[in-house]
Parts: structure tokens; C-alpha cells; sequence
């Protein structure tokens, strides 16, 4: 197993890492480094683990009894996996965008400021600065900014997806996590946010899990190839895509198995 890191500042380490549903060992040992904005792709066939490791990142599973997991996950130093961690305060400094977009059934600005308040209480003028900044960040505001006060559900499919992005950006996080982002979007809308996935790197550390090859190759910086709970090859994603040190992780970029 190859587990190689960037000769750059690292956000996240995952050191040891072992996941666990029930009695199924879904992570193995996982040795791995988010560098500092970038963008790190997460690819292998279904099964492998890839939502699991992105879900360990922020503690989601923490909502399910009988999943579990052990070593250590290092976020700016302090291990997010220990029991005693405030999780509102993690969820806010690792943020995550799901495979479906989910806006809450509430206007556009409603959306935004709704997850700011539960951790900040600000005045009207700056609330409102707030939601610009997040609209803007989330490449939405030139659309949405004469009717703030429609239904987030209103919105198109790809722009509903740009609104749970800005959310997102609203709680200035230091990670976002993508879960196959694009899955249920149209051409267009993809490469629109793949584009904001470029912008977004230059204030966040990212990590997206997608099944689309071209995905990765266009939008990440690093590619981690994983297979049934191992991380088989991590690397620069040219590397990973021109020249992969793993024959499994050929076999799967040229389209020969998942
Ligand atoms: N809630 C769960 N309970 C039990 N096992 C689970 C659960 N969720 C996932 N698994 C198992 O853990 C392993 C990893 O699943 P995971 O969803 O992380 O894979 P993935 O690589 O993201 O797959 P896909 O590309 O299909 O989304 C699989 O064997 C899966 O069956």
C-alpha cells in the first residue's frame, strides 16, 4: 500500500485510521494527508470506501449507533475522532456537500442565514453582507440576488446545488467535503461547479469523491485510489492518471473493472 503525502502543509492526517460498521471493517488502516487548499479526489469502484472516509472526516457516522472508528484523525493538530469533541464546532470547520442537492424548504435567504445563526448572532446589516459574501462565494449571487426572498426550492438543480455550496461557505469552514457532487446534475451545471471547486480551493482544503475519471482529472490536485477499504495509490492526479505505480489502479482508470 502506498501512502506517499504531499510535501505540503496538510489540513487533515489520517493516521491508522480503521472504520467499522458493525463487525464490517470498511477502512483499513488508512495513512493519508488533505494538503492546504487543494483539491483531493477520492476514486474507486462502488463499495470501496471512499463516502465512509469522507464521512469519518466530519463525524457523520457518529449519528448511527455500531459504527465506529479508531486511530487517529488530525485536523490542524487536534484529533477529531476523540469522544469529547464539541461536533457542532467540527461540523463547522468541516463542511459537506451531499451527492443530491438539499436545500431547506425556506427562501434563499433563509437558507443561508439559518446555519450562520446557529453559530453566530449578528445584526441585520451584517447578516445581510454575510449572505452576499456566502452567494457570491458559492457563485449564485448574480442570479438569485433580485429574489433572495423565493423559495430555495425554486431554483434549478444545479443552482440549488451552488445555494447548499454557499451555505456552506456561509460558516467560513476550513474544509469542504464533496460527496459526488455533480451526480445528479446536467453538463452544464457540472462544469460550473467544477469551476467554483477551483475557485473555493484557494480558501478551503477540499476533498470530493467522484465516480467520473475526467472529473477528478480536471478538478483535483491529488487523486486517492481506493479498493474493498484500502487506499491502494495516492499521488499528484497527473501521476495517478499518466502513470499509475498500482495495476489496479490502471485497471480501474482505464475502465478495465468498476
Ligand atoms: N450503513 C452501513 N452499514 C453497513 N455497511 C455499510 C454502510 N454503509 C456502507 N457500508 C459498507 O461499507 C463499504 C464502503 O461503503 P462506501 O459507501 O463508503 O463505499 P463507496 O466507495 O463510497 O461506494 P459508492 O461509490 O457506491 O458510493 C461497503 O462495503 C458498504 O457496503
Amino acid at each position: 500500500m502506498m501512502t506517499a503525502a504531499p510535501e505540503e502543509k496538510a489540513r487533515i492526517t489520517a493516521r491508522n485510521l480503521n472504520f467499522y460498521y458493525g463487525q464490517s471493517h470498511a477502512l483499513k488502516n488508512i495513512n493519508l494527508k488533505l494538503a492546504a487548499n487543494r483539491v483531493t479526489a477520492f476514486i474507486g469502484p462502488s463499495g470501496c470506501g471512499k463516502s465512509t472516509l469522507l464521512r469519518v472526516f466530519n463525524r457523520m457516522y457518529d449519528l448511527y449507533p455500531g459504527q465506529r472508528a479508531e486511530g487517529e484523525v488530525l485536523l490542524d493538530g487536534t484529533n477529531i475522532l476523540d469522544p469529547k469533541l464539541d461536533l457542532n464546532l467540527l461540523r463547522a470547520r468541516v463542511g459537506m456537500v451531499f451527492q443530491k442537492p438539499t436545500p431547506f424548504p425556506m427562501t434563499i435567504y433563509e437558507n443561508i442565514a439559518f446555519g450562520i445563526r446557529l453559530y453566530e448572532k449578528l445584526p441585520k446589516s451584517e447578516m445581510d453582507d454575510r449572505i452576499e459574501a456566502a452567494l457570491k462565494g458559492g457563485a449564485l449571487w448574480n442570479e438569485v440576488k433580485d429574489k433572495l426572498n423565493a423559495s430555495g426550492l425554486s431554483l434549478s438543480g444545479g443552482q440549488q446545488q451552488r445555494l447548499c455550496i454557499a451555505r456552506t461557505v456561509a460558516i467560513r469552514p476550513e474544509v469542504i467535503l464533496f460527496d459526488e457532487p455533480c451526480s445528479a446534475l446536467d453538463p452544464i451545471s457540472t462544469a460550473r461547479i467544477e469551476e467554483l471547486i477551483g475557485e473555493l480551493k484557494e480558501k478551503y482544503t477540499i476533498a470530493i469523491v467522484t465516480h467520473n475519471m475526467q472529473q477528478a482529472a480536471r478538478c483535483s490536485d491529488y487523486t486517492t485510489f481506493m479498493y474493498l477499504g484500502d487506499l491502494i495509490e495516492f499521488g499528484e492526479t497527473n501521476q495517478i492518471f499518466t502513470n499509475p505505480t498500482d495495476k489496479r489502479t490502471q485497471d480501474y482508470i482505464t475502465g478495465r473493472f468498476g
